[in-house]
């Protein structure tokens, strides 16, 4: 399998390489350089190595399938390594910057690599590039004067007329914008790539990544709390993004569970517990085993004496003191496992500071090499270049911290796991911690720009008193508690409907799930991460505005227009290779044209890590069907007996496209929709 992985990714570099040299050999072509010659020769090679390794890929796939079949498939094939580019979709604004980078270049080749912004039209067009005001300045720099409107008519006049199946016309409007307008064929031709190869990532332009998103981490035998649920929301929906647009993604659930509060933990398992290495101690509460042995090590200092000979039995791996640590951890693994089943949330590695335990010893010893640390009241601390706040990274009595093991871990996923892009998720409040470690870092040769890192912070939880998220009686909220009370606010809520009479049982049973965990994470997701969230149950569950209500229930209603022409599913997805989908009606364009901006919608959100503003793309989608489907007849009825006389194929396509579209969405942001609800 290791051997199929590996073939994999040098196929899949390769066919990203042999894209980037169509690209650039296209440019060069047009923009007549007589550097092309060495080109083909290098396409040549690489085309001639990729067909080896396909060949290759192709044996070691027939020998594997059986294997395969039978083990555990994701609902969603991933995108297949031997795919050509060609069958991803299509980011427009993407192809509409590097149809103007062209023309903007060869109307002046003497600005090198020329600014170009294009956006979407709010008026007049699809799109607008809007490069010609920053040309004025530019031009200027080096001593021409001319009018922005000018310099768009010249840009205008350079873009290629033959090959471009994409723009059906431009023009320049007000001061200098250019409009563009796109072919309805090829939104047509997009539409039915969906129907035809289902809902594919679009071509990343930096290829293939070994991308690591760090999330939920929450801390042993303390209580997993409404932060670590929005990490854990927010991570897992990141890392399922990855995963979409093809990254090789590993999932790590950094969890607390290293440190000097072990040593009272298991001091106090000792005389509670005597027996514990024989026999499994039932620690039942572990919280209220924490504060328990909290108070003791406040409060009496011989058991505080006893704490910390126990802290380094464990740090010198002594069994028994080992064995507890196990137990304790055990415990709250439980716990945390719980969340993730109800949540879904699959494939996600734990691998606690306790992983670093010598890894730490040795960034200790590399940054005293080089000479990075300062002596600082016993302490060791770093600065870097540009934080103002040190780490510490130990502690004037030997010990390590947070710091300590957050440097070790950046350094082992650089260096072991080859990590290209570490994506970190807490919330905001962690933000100065995570800047001093990639600032020290930096520093000290651990992090090049070859690794991208990014902090993904987000605004604590409030209740709707908009103050600190608690209970009534002012105690955190534990999590289990908190998913039950949404499984029995969403089945309150389907009762309201009576839907229990229309639904089975097992349907009803679906459907309350979905709209329980659904809530939750849509009603965290669709807001800007860096804001304050107000966690309200009365809120989430509303079926107006942009909510997981809202959105399941449009989704049920697209799926079942098919099932009310009297399709069943499977007619509809046969239908996909024989039907196309023409988008002649104005409200049918406008739908047509929403759904192919998904792939550039994806791709800005994996830049930004923004994923609310996927949330408002489903909005607009659910929107825009609907007056679709107001306005367009899919299937006519008799309406004396209710009989289908008619059924409009091109627009059942429509529905199932869009449907297609949702679907991908909502497995992003990790929700489940049902069928029927
Ligand atoms: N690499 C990391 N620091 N990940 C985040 C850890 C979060 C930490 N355990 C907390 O509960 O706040």
């Amino acid at each position: 399998m290791a051997e199929i992985e590996t073939f994999v990714k040098r196929a899949q570099q390769a066919e990203v390489e042999v894209e980037k040299l169509f690209e650039e050999l296209e440019i060069l072509q047009r923009m007549d350089l007589a550097a092309k010659a060495k080109v083909p020769e290098e396409l040549e090679k690489l085309r001639q190595e990729n067909a080896k390794l396909k060949y290759r890929l192709g044996i070691l796939k027939r020998a594997t399938a059986n294997a395969e079949q039978m083990g555990d498939c994701a609902k969603t094939p991933k995108i297949q390594a031997d795919a050509p580019p060609k069958d991803r979709m299509k980011s427009i604004l993407n192809t509409l910057i590097g149809l103007f980078k062209v023309a903007t270049s060869q109307a002046f080749p003497a600005i090198v690599d020329p600014p170009c912004p294009v956006s979407v039209s709010t008026k007049g067009g699809d799109y607008q590039f809007n490069g010609a005001l920053p040309i004025v300045g530019l031009l200027k720099a080096q001593g021409v004067k001319m009018a922005p409107r000018e310099i768009a008519n010249q840009i205008v006049a350079q873009l290629p007329e033959v090959k471009n199946k994409l723009v059906d016309k431009v023009e320049v409007a007000g001061p200098g914008f250019v409009n563009i307008y796109l072919k309805r064929s090829f939104i047509e031709e997009q539409v039915n790539h969906i129907l035809k190869f289902g809902v594919r990532p679009p071509q990343n332009p930096d290829g293939r990544k070994r991308v690591v998103v760090d999330f939920s981490s929450p801390n042993v035998a303390k209580e997993m709390h409404v932060g670590h649920l929005r990490s854990t929301i927010i991570g897992d929906s990141t890392a399922n993004l990855m995963d979409f647009l093809g990254h090789d993604v590993l999932r790590l659930n950094h969890i607390g569970d290293w440190g000097t509060q072990f040593g009272m933990l298991i001091a106090h398992l000792k005389d509670r517990f005597p027996d514990f290495v024989t026999n499994s101690p039932p620690i039942g509460d572990l919280q209220a085993f924490y504060k328990e042995s909290k108070k003791r090590f406040d409060e009496d200092p011989e058991f505080k004496k006893r704490a910390y000979e126990a802290v380094v039995k464990l740090q010198s791996h002594d069994e028994v003191h080992l064995k507890g640590w196990n137990q304790i951890c055990d415990v709250s693994r439980e716990e945390f496992q719980k969340v993730y089943a109800r949540l879904n949330v699959k494939n996600l590695q734990e691998r606690g500071e306790s992983f670093y335990q010598d890894r730490m010893n040795d960034i200790v010893k590399f940054l005293t090499d080089k000479s990075l640390l300062e002596e600082d009241d016993g302490r060791k601390i770093m600065f870097g270049n540009s934080c103002p706040l040190p780490l510490t990274v130990v502690k004037s009595d030997g010990g390590y911290t947070y710091d300590t093991s957050d440097m070790a871990a950046l350094y082992q996923r650089i260096n072991e796991e080859k990590a290209d892009w570490i994506i970190y998720l807490t919330d905001a409040g962690q933000a100065t911690h995570f800047q001093a470690i990639f600032d020290c870092a930096r520093k000290a040769g651990i992090l090049t720009p070859q690794t991208r890192v990014d902090h993904v912070g987000f605004g604590v939880v409030l209740g709707e008193d908009k103050k600190k998220f608690k209970t009534r009686s002012g105690e955190t909220v534990r999590l289990v508690d908190l998913l039950d009370e949404g499984l029995k606010r969403a089945l309150d809520k389907l009762t309201e409907k009576e839907r229990e009479k229309s639904l089975t049982p097992e349907e009803l049973r679906l459907a309350q799930n979905s709209i329980a965990y659904g809530c939750i994470k849509y009603a965290d997701l669709s807001h800007n991460r860096n804001h304050e969230y107000v966690f309200s149950f009365d809120k989430m569950l509303e079926d107006k505005g942009n909510t997981a209500v809202y959105m399941l229930y449009a989704y049920t209603r697209i799926c079942s227009i098919g099932r009310a022409a009297n399709l069943s599913a499977q007619d509809v997805a046969q239908a996909r290779s024989t039907e196309t989908v023409s988008l002649e009606h104005e409200k049918e364009l406008k739908l047509g044209k929403l759904l192919t901006r998904f792939p550039e919608i994806i791709l800005k959100i994996a830049d930004e890590l923004f994923l609310h503003t996927l949330c408002e793309f489903m909005y607009e989608v659910a929107t825009t069907f609907t007056e679709f489907y107001d306005a367009c007849y899919c299937v006519e009825k008799d309406k004396a007996t209710g009989q289908v006389v008619k059924v409009n194929m091109g627009r059942i396509m429509l529905c199932d496209a869009t449907a297609q579209i949702l679907a991908k969405c909502f497995e992003i942001l990790g929700l489940q929709p049902v069928q029927k609800m």
